[in-house]
């Protein structure tokens, strides 16, 4: 369909000299984490996928044509984001919001049909916000602005999704219930990839890894060959225990 490829890519990360070029696709079906501690450049690395950010060398492909050559309009129809960064300032509605999800579909100035009325609603039911259509984005919680940004893509059904933290601000039932959402939207063919902070949530719902350190190396590959303790503690420096709990490995960081 429309697989999202790094080719020889190398990020651009503020002050860093060299990084790894790389090279890997991101096929329909597939769910990645990008693992690495604070400041190794996942959100980069996101934002150069998106084509917000300019690559030092390499280039994005989506479907096999260079992002760069890409209307933004197709690039919006394929391409889903849920940042960290949200300009929630603007007075909308947790529907109205949702909404914005079938812009990309739209012609210019072509209002909103029943249909995509409909698609809203259901992504909001999905996310469990439903109840709070009316509310104004700026008076939510955390978690449930982070549940109406992850609708907002659902509603916009694009065939990739870019991820920065889905799993900030919520709480354990609900971050369950996003990585469950994610996974049924690979197995409905689309290509997931996502930046996350827990391992333990990535070795559970991931089967594609890349694990991005500090000083620009990066590896990637199938998550049962990216989760070997040795590494996971270079990258983090941080002593782990494994354990295995659920069929999934349990990493625990050890104390002191
Ligand atoms: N506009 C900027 N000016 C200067 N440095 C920047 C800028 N944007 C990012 N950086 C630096 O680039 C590095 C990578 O940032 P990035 O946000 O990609 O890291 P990250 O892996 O997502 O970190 P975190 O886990 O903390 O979210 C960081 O050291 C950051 O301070």
């Amino acid at each position: 369909m429309n697989p999202l490829n790094a080719h020889n890519l190398v990020i651009d990360v503020p002050g860093r000299t060299g990084g790894q070029a790389m090279d890997f696709t991101v096929g329909e079906g597939q769910v990645w984490g990008v693992l690495g501690p604070n400041g190794a450049g996942k959100t980069t690395l996101l934002h150069t996928l998106a084509g917000l950010r300019q690559a030092r060398s390499g280039e994005v492909r989506l479907g096999g044509t260079a992002l760069s050559d890409m209307k933004r309009r197709l690039v919006s129809q394929q391409l889903g984001l849920v940042f960290q960064e949200r300009h929630d300032e603007f007075p909308a509605t947790v529907l109205e919001t949702a909404l914005i999800g079938r812009h990309p579909w739209l012609s210019p100035w072509q209002m909103e049909s029943g249909e995509d009325l409909a698609i809203a609603e259901q992504a909001l039911k999905q996310l469990d916000v439903a109840h709070l259509s009316d509310r104004l984005v700026s008076t939510l919680s955390g978690g449930e602005r982070q549940r109406v940004a992850i609708a907002t893509v659902l509603a916009q059904n694009p065939a990739t999704w870019l991820l920065d933290e889905p799993s900030n601000h919520l709480d354990l039932h609900h971050q369950v219930a996003v990585m469950e959402l994610l996974k049924a939207q690979a197995g409905a063919g689309r290509a997931i990839f996502m930046c996350l902070h827990d391992l333990n949530l990535a070795a559970r719902w991931c089967d594609h890894l890349l694990l991005l350190f500090p000083n620009g190396e990066a590896c990637w590959g199938p998550a049962e060959t990216m989760l070997v303790p040795s590494a996971l503690e270079r990258l983090y420096n941080q002593k782990l225990v494994t354990v295995e709990a659920d069929g999934a490995p349990v990493f625990v960081p050890v104390k002191g």
